[in-house]
């Protein structure tokens, strides 16, 4: 079933098209990668999808309804989670604190009962609490749970803007460049984990990313952005051998 469908898609900045006729369609439980060369126009297309940017023209629609003039905060509601390429994180709160912020979007006490502490409240602090340290665990976060989300090493803090995203229980994950700044041990870690919440969380993920080995070994298929238009798309076998992106690589190497 289609989960993420974005047909004809187009962004202008000034004269500049940064994403020209987007087209791509993603399947529920699908891994997907979305690579091209600097300046191409991936992360214009993740801010498309999420709300950051309204389209010049086309349609995004998720789970069937069109997405389209939602703020982002409304996309993350209907279950659209992401990471972003320079990490965003609330840098002065705990790792614990950055996590269960993230849950707060689906807790249902009222604001009587959370200024009283009473009802319902303590049980639900107390579950997402629980929660948030799963996922802490998940990512090899838990025994930093109390250190300022600032002070943790970057590597740590990507992978806690991953958990903090997962925290938002969303259908599709949105990961900018997850392995960026990341060391090839640390790459390869975070290879495992991608592969390990899919399966757990029963999540579609589509990832941005420049470490073609990560791309190649983890997504299912990959669409190919150049001067943002697509053009390619195709399972990683076919994508290393399409000579039209090979020649946008040109000077980089895809292996
Ligand atoms: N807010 C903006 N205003 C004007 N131009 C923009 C804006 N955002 C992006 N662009 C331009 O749109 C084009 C695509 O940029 P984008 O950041 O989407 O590419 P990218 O593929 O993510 O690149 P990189 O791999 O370097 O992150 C670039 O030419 C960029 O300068």
């Amino acid at each position: 079933m289609t989960l993420l469908k974005a047909s004809n898609l187009s962004k202008v900045f000034g004269g500049l098209r940064a994403v020209s006729n987007f087209d791509v369609e993603i399947n529920d439980g699908e891994l997907i990668g979305l690579i091209g060369p600097n300046g191409a126009g991936k992360t214009t297309a993740f801010n498309l999808l999420t709300g950051v940017y309204e389209p010049t023209d086309g349609e995004i629609t998720f789970d069937g309804k069109s997405v389209v003039g939602l703020k982002p905060y409304q996309i993350t509601q209907r279950g659209i989670a992401r990471t972003f390429q320079n990490i965003r994180l609330f840098s002065n709160l705990s790792v614990l604190d950055n996590v269960k912020i993230a849950y707060h979007f689906h807790v249902k006490y009222g604001l009587a009962e959370s200024v009283l502490r009473v009802g319902r409240y303590h049980n639900e602090e107390k579950e997402i609490e629980e929660k948030a340290t799963r996922f802490l665990e998940i990512f090899k976060l838990a025994d930093k749970k109390d250190e300022i989300a600032k002070n943790l090493p970057y590597g740590e803090q990507r992978r806690l803007e991953i958990a903090r995203a997962l925290a938002a229980q969303p259908k599709l994950l949105l990961l900018d460049e997850p392995a960026a700044g990341m060391n090839p041990q640390e790459t390869h870690q975070l290879m495992e984990m991608i592969r390990w919440i899919r399966k757990e969380f029963n999540l579609t993920i589509l990832l941005i990313e420049h470490d073609m080995s990560l791309v190649m070994n983890v997504c299912e298929r990959i669409y190919v952005l150049d001067y943002g238009s697509i053009i390619a798309h195709g399972v990683p076998q076919e994508i290393k051998n399409n000579p039209k992106v090979i020649e946008a690589y040109l000077g980089e190497e895809v292996h």
